[in-house]
C-alpha cells in the first residue's frame, strides 16, 4: 500500500506528564508521521497529565485502574512474576487495546511491565508493541535509567548515555532496538539537566522510532 493511500492507527499507552504523547499528537498527519492517527490513550495513573493533553487533543482515553484487580484478587497466586493480579489486568488491557484494532501500540513513558497475558493476544493480532527507553541497548534496563546513567557517568564507568525505541518482548527493554541515539555526558552535569537533554532528544526519537516500526509493518505486510 502507498505510503499516501494508508492510515495508520496508533495507540498509546501512558503513565505521566505525557511529553512524548504531545510529540506524537503534534507529529501525527505532518510529514513525520503522515496520515497517522492515535485512536486512544491508555493511562495505568488516575492523574497522569497526559490525559489531560489526549483531551485537549480531542483523543479517546482511558484510565486502567490496577487497584480494582488488586482488590478483586487479593491473594496473590504467583504465575511466574506475575500474580493473579496482574495477568488479570494485562488480560483486560489487551482487549481494550485490541476493540480498537490499532496498528501499533507506543508506550511512552508506559511504567506498568506488561504480562504476556497482554503480549500474547497482541503477537496473535499481529499488533506490534514498541517501547521508549532512556537508555541504550543492555545499559540500563528498567525504571530511573537515566538517574542510574548518571550515577554511571559520574563514577567513571561509562562515557555516554542514549535513547532507544525498541519492540517490546516480555524480558523488560531486551526486545529488537528500532532506533536508537547516543547521548554524551558532560562531567559535573546535574542529573536535572541531562534529564532535560534525554527529553528534549526523545521527543524526536519517539517520532522517528514511531514512524520506522510503522515502514517496517507495512514492508513486512508486502512479502
Ligand atoms: N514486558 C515488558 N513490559 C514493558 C517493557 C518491556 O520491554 N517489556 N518496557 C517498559 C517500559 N519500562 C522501561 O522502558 C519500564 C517501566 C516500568 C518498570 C517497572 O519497574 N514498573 C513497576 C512499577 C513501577 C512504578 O509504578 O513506578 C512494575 O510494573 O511493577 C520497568 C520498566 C514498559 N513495560
Ligand atoms: N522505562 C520507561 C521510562 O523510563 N520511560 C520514560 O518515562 C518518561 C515519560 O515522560 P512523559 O510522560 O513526559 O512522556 C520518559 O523520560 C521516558 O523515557
Amino acid at each position: 500500500m502507498s505510503p499516501s493511500a494508508r492510515s495508520t492507527h496508533l495507540t498509546v499507552l501512558i503513565s505521566g506528564s505525557g511529553t512524548n504523547l504531545q510529540a506524537l499528537i503534534d507529529a501525527c498527519g505532518t510529514p513525520a508521521l503522515p496520515s497517522t492517527h492515535i485512536i486512544r490513550v491508555i493511562s495505568n495513573r488516575k492523574n497522569a497529565y497526559g490525559l489531560e493533553r489526549a483531551a485537549k487533543a480531542n483523543l479517546p482515553s482511558t484510565y486502567h485502574n490496577l487497584l480494582k484487580y488488586k482488590k478483586d484478587f487479593p491473594d496473590p497466586v504467583e504465575n511466574g512474576t506475575f500474580n493473579e493480579a496482574r495477568s488479570e489486568y494485562d488480560k483486560e488491557l489487551a482487549k481494550i487495546v485490541l476493540q480498537d484494532r490499532p496498528d501499533v501500540v507506543v508506550c511512552a513513558g508506559w511504567m506498568h511491565i506488561l504480562a504476556p497475558t497482554f503480549l500474547e493476544p497482541l503477537a496473535k493480532a499481529g499488533v506490534p508493541v514498541i517501547n521508549l527507553h532512556p537508555a541504550l541497548p543492555g545499559q540500563f534496563n528498567g525504571a530511573h535509567a537515566i538517574e542510574r546513567a548518571h550515577e554511571a557517568f559520574e563514577s567513571g564507568k561509562i562515557d555516554h548515555t542514549g535513547i532507544m525505541v525498541h519492540y517490546v518482548i516480555s524480558e523488560v527493554d531486551m526486545g529488537q532496538p528500532i532506533l536508537t541515539r547516543k547521548i554524551y555526558m558532560v562531567k559535573g552535569e546535574a542529573l536535572e539537566d541531562l534529564e532535560q537533554r534525554v527529553h528534549e532528544n526523545e521527543w524526536e526519537v519517539i517520532v522517528q522510532g514511531t514512524k520506522m516500526a510503522i515502514d517496517a509493518l507495512y514492508e513486512g505486510a508486502k512479502r
